[in-house]
């Protein structure tokens, strides 16, 4: 047999030979779907002797494409390279890069990220005299993405006869956006929204081009396909015209992404939007023991909307499946540790064997504050590491300056928020230090000022030395709140309006608050920072570590063990999510991607405690929509949190309105209720904006209303 067919079962066989028309797989988790992808591809390539100029293959990331590539490469010996391999955006980059001088830009256009717009945004508010009053950057770029739903503004940027003119009559959101576009054009610059809004551009207005496009691309392939978009579907569908040859593989109940725009209906219509279509279905999984597949099937079927389809598998039983449930954080994350601890004794089992998921990001820290403790190797695969993120970097560094005075902390810390004292100043400093042999702080301390005038650092030097003289009789989460308050850092934050950047703070404060309770004796600043240096010093090793990464970005990934952490009602199924049933749906599939991730053991755990919205935490829902004999359960769950837990749900689903309804045991607020703010203090709900996630409070101590996260966990209700 060829080596494309080699070890594949019928099904797969006959995906991988259907090379012309339009074919669609459905693909369950874990049934060779990649497999089939890459043999094809090959079997394109040597079997047919297609070049691989003429094949685009598109995943839906970018670990994807380079793993494709790599196992691609691994079946053709090398001998040729997989040109177009990549993603939507990827291969959009790759046409522009070609051919976006037809549309009167040049080809050594950038293309910037989020935080690239942000600043660009930056730019423009000191232009403007603008604060975060007028509105917060993540709700302005969401303006702006929405703007740009309309193609038209690409004619702007890409005709200058047509420039970007501005009038009277304009509201300052529009001259925002006009201004942000003008950036663009200046710096010749796609942000990600763009860069397909070009393709379909050049497209529309340069026949040639797609005509020269659809003539090369003579075989298509796409996977991950129940997510694609209006737009993604466009796209490909008009590459595919000439030729009609397009394959595309999906799992609907994989369906992660409708909250950016993922149609999965493309997916399930496809033998209707075109002729002749062959359907082939891969319900075999390889990856995962029985045990696992029949968890995840028990809990995706409690999805309505969805076709119905059971995994199978050959594989050789393992054990249960495992519900763990905590008394607390802590507990939950020694399990977790104490579990992989003693499998690389008793199983032989390597860190890297190991994946920790979540749903949402924050959920990160608590894990990673015990895997750094234990002494866990690990890797955070999404995102920055919270104690690498930048604001909390800073927040550490202010506590740093009232005991240490380093440098590091200096340097961190002295321009941040703005205090005139930037380069010229600094190397001035640093040249006097260096003489005496100092460090820069003390350097300053006892230097004349004179030569600093025309800066602020005096009001810096009498905040770091009004703790230096208090801090012995302060708990660290006062000092840490008062110093990012008096030090002028708090307002920076919330002028650039990066809620993501406030969250981070408010719950680095709150994890303070839980150590000086769990702590056994009063917590000292200098005990913190000694703790802290730890998570903030660690060398991360890629190779050999724990991998941790939230549910998304673990799709179309495969882990011996995996730990679902937080699986919490309110964390997974998200709270957002309670009120709607599509969205409750989504959730689901984010736990069944979760559960197919597994290999050998999967272990759900949760904890009791207090959710970030302040309301006492309860196992996820899902837990209890399946049978429970079907996993082992360790910790005991009381008997009245089991009972509040069902009454919640039965309550609840599906039309979850409810469970917004007050009582005493949670604390989503209502409007007037007073709460208390670990920052402003005293306040009283004036609004609950749900489309935005967050409550309008007015405070005393500011006397003004602030835009609280609804999912924050530092507020709490107000009591004398
Ligand atoms: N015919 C087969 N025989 C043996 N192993 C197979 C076969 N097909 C796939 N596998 C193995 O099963 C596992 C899952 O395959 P693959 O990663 O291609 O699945 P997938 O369908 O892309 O999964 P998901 O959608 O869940 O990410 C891999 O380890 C793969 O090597």
């Amino acid at each position: 047999m060829e080596k494309y067919f080699e070890n594949l079962n019928p099904p797969q066989i006959d995906a991988v030979s259907s090379t012309e028309g339009y074919i669609r797989v459905l693909a369950g988790a874990g049934s060779g779907k990649t497999k089939v992808l890459t043999n094809r591809y090959a079997y394109l390539v040597e079997g047919l002797g297609i070049s691989t100029q003429n094949i685009l293959c598109v995943t839906f990331t970018n670990k994807a494409a380079n793993e494709m590539r790599k196992r691609i490469k691994r079946l053709l010996h090398e001998q040729s390279e997989g040109i177009y391999i990549s993603t939507f955006h990827g291969f959009g980059v790759k046409i522009l890069k070609e051919d976006i001088h037809h549309i009167n830009y040049p080809k050594n256009f950038s293309i910037i990220d989020t935080e690239d717009q942000k600043t660009i945004l930056r730019e423009i508010y000191e232009e403007l005299n603008l604060t975060i009053k007028f509105m917060k950057f993540k709700e302005l770029l969401r303006k702006i993405s929405l703007f740009k739903l309309n193609p038209k503004y690409i004619s702007w940027l890409v005709d200058p006869t047509k420039g970007i003119t501005f009038d009277d009559s304009m509201t300052t959101l529009d001259i925002v956006i006009r201004k942000y576009l003008y950036k663009q054009r200046k710096y010749f610059a796609l942000d990600f929204q763009d860069i397909l809004n070009f393709v379909m551009y050049l497209f529309d207005n340069h026949l040639d081009t797609l005509k020269k496009w659809q003539s090369r691309l003579h075989y298509i392939q796409v996977d991950e396909f129940q997510d694609c978009s209006d737009q993604q579907y466009a796209f490909v569908s008009r590459l595919a015209q000439k030729n009609n040859n397009l394959f595309v593989v999906g799992d609907p109940d994989q369906t992660i992404y409708t909250w950016r725009g993922a149609k999965p209906q493309y997916l399930i219509n496809f033998d209707k939007n075109h002729q002749n279509v062959k359907t082939i279905i891969l319900n075999q999984n390889y990856r995962s023991t029985p045990e696992i597949l029949d968890l995840s099937n028990k809990i995706i079927k409690n999805n309505k909307l969805r076709i119905d389809k059971d995994l199978f598998t050959e594989n050789p039983n393992g054990i249960q499946t495992v519900h763990f449930h905590g008394k607390n954080e802590f507990e939950e994350t020694k399990y977790v540790i104490s579990t992989i601890n003693s499998y690389i004794t008793t199983k032989s089992a390597n860190f890297k064997d190991f994946c920790i998921l979540y749903r949402a990001n924050n959920v990160s820290r608590f894990i990673e504050q015990g895997l750094l403790q234990e002494d866990v190797p690990y890797v955070v695969l999404s995102g920055v590491s919270f104690f690498e993120r930048r604001e909390i970097k800073d927040a550490l560094a202010y506590l740093k300056m009232v005991i240490y005075s380093d440098d590091l902390s200096f340097l961190r810390t002295v321009n941040m928020p703005k205090r005139k004292f930037g380069k010229v100043k600094l190397k001035k400093l640093k040249e006097i230090a260096d003489g005496n042999d100092n460090t820069l702080y003390n350097t300053l301390l006892i230097s004349d000022r004179n030569a600093f005038s025309g800066t602020d650092i005096e009001s810096y030097i009498a905040v770091i030395e009004k703790f230096k003289k208090e801090y012995s009789k302060m708990k660290v989460s006062e000092i840490l709140r008062d110093i990012l308050d008096q030090s002028g850092y708090d307002i920076l934050l919330r002028t650039e309006g990066d809620q993501d950047r406030i969250d981070n703070i408010a719950e680095l404060l709150f994890s303070i608050q839980n150590l000086e309770h769990e702590y056994g004796e009063p917590l000292t600043l200098e005990d913190y920072l000694e703790q802290v240096s730890l998570y903030t010093d660690t060398e991360r090793q890629e190779k050999d570590a724990v991998k941790l990464m939230t549910i998304h970005s673990a799709k179309g990934l495969e882990f011996p063990y995996v730990f679902l952490v937080g699986f919490n009602d309110g964390l997974l199924p998200n709270f957002r999510a309670l009120k709607d049933l599509n969205k409750l749906e989504e959730e689901r599939r984010l736990t069944y991607v979760a559960v197919t991730r597994a290999e050998k053991e999967f272990h759900m755990t949760e904890s009791e405690g207090y959710t970030f919205q302040g309301a006492r935490k309860i196992p996820s829902r899902f837990i209890f929509e399946i049978k429970q004999n079907i996993f082992t359960r360790i910790g005991e769950i009381d008997k009245d949190l089991l009972e509040e837990s069902i009454k919640t749900y039965t309550n609840n689903s599906p039309q979850p309105e409810t469970i917004m309804v007050k009582n005493s045991e949670s604390n989503l607020y209502e409007i007037n209720s007073f709460v208390k703010h670990p920052i402003f203090g005293k306040g009283e709900i004036k609004e609950i904006d749900d489309s935005s996630g967050t409550y309008k409070i007015y405070f005393e101590s500011i006397d003004s209303i602030r835009e609280i996260n609804q999912n924050f966990k530092g507020l709490k209700i107000y009591s004398n």
